[in-house]
């Protein structure tokens, strides 16, 4: 039963005035260094300090509403981001306030680990306790190996293609250590990489590409702090002393073309590319894909009419929680943060 579907996002300013406010929210408390935020902020500046995130969102949004009733399903959509306006709190109190007793929750990241779940687990969380007598919220399970997301992903893989190159797929890192606190200790931890890692298998299966690799982007924090390597930018001059000459970028561990993708890959790596004197090309993310709201939908089916969850991987199937509750104790425990 649920009476509506909260869509949650990590949110992106909208103006100039927003940039740095919001970079403060993201960053709150995490040891960023002040020299990393105004590089960061000049990356939002250079596009007029409007990040795509929060517009990608609303048109998302209304393909699922737009799927959902075209499915016959009655299920109104509200939009709550963690770091920015339409703020998760705002949100939930508005749901309250219609009379919203019970929510799916659709968190805009495929995968498991600290940053893409936990951390929307505890954004729920924090919007119940701000919320008197807030609704129930079941959030939805993770995707990144359903057939349709990985279906959506490899058509773009397809239509980026340039002949004889090189796949390789990105994610946004993370602190070694917190992907090693994420997921079951008895599954080895790390259920973020090793998520990630099958998604781009599954997508280069799907593709027949033999040969590809996994890379991550976006690193933050202190640089005396190991984060998952190899960075996307060092990998294209590593591919490139080993002969490969063009390349086809996948950002699989993202759903839309937000500031990480539109500045770290089609800028800043395809730079470096050029540079090397490399074809270079990205792949199309998966939210503007009919498919990813026919994903969205089924996700919701699943509970509103107990479908079978279709899913490509053996992975357990995790992320579907109440309340804010970790997918399980001990689960995801954020990092411990040097200077945070
Ligand atoms: C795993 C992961 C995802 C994927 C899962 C998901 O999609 O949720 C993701 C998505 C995103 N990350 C985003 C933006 C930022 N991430 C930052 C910082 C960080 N990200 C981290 C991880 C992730 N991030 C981490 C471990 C940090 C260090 C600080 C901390 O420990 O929390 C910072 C601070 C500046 C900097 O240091 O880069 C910014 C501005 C945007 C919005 C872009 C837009 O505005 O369009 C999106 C979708
Ligand atoms: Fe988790």
């Amino acid at each position: 039963m649920a009476d509506a579907l909260l869509w949650l996002s990590f949110g992106g300013p909208e103006s100039p005035a927003d940039v740095r406010p919001f970079l403060e929210n993201v960053t709150r408390g995490r040891g960023v260094p002040p020299e990393r935020l105004d590089e960061v902020e000049a990356h939002y500046q250079h596009f007029g300090g409007v990040s795509p995130i929060n517009r990608l969102n609303r048109e998302a949004i209304e393909a699922v509403r737009e799927e959902l009733e075209r499915q016959g399903v009655d299920l109104p959509i509200y939009f709550g981001n963690r770091n920015w306006h339409p703020m998760v709190e705002d949100t939930v109190a508005q749901m309250q306030a219609d009379g919203v007793r019970s929510a799916l929750v659709f968190p805009t990241s495929a995968y498991g680990g600290y940053s893409a779940c936990r951390q929307y687990d505890e954004d729920i969380l924090r919007a119940r306790a701000a919320v008197p007598d807030a609704p129930d919220f079941l959030k939805l399970r993770h995707y990144f190996d359903h057939p349709l997301f990985v279906a959506a992903a490899a058509d773009a893989v397809r239509e980026a293609a340039i002949p004889g190159s090189r796949l390789v797929f990105t994610a946004h890192s993370v602190p070694d250590s917190a992907d090693f606190a994420a997921g079951p200790p008895e599954e080895g931890g790390r259920r973020y990489s090793r998520q990630v890692a099958e998604a781009a298998r599954l997508v280069a299966a799907e593709v027949g590409a033999a040969e590809y690799d996994v890379v991550w982007q976006s690193r933050s924090g202190p640089p005396r702090i190991p984060w998952l390597e190899p960075d996307i930018v060092d990998h294209l001059e590593a591919l490139h002393d080993n002969g490969v000459r063009a390349v086809v970028v996948c950002p699989i561990g993202f759903v839309s073309d937000h500031l990480e993708v539109v500045w770290d890959l089609d800028t800043e790596a395809a730079d470096k590319a050029k540079e090397l004197g490399m074809d270079f090309a990205r792949a199309a993310t998966p939210g503007t894909d009919p498919r990813f709201a026919e994903l969205v939908v089924e996700l919701v089916r699943e509970h509103l009419a107990d479908a079978p969850a279709r899913k490509l991987s053996e992975f357990t199937l995790a992320g579907c929680t109440r309340n804010g509750d970790p997918c399980a104790v001990g689960c995801c425990e954020p990092a411990k943060r040097p200077g945070a």
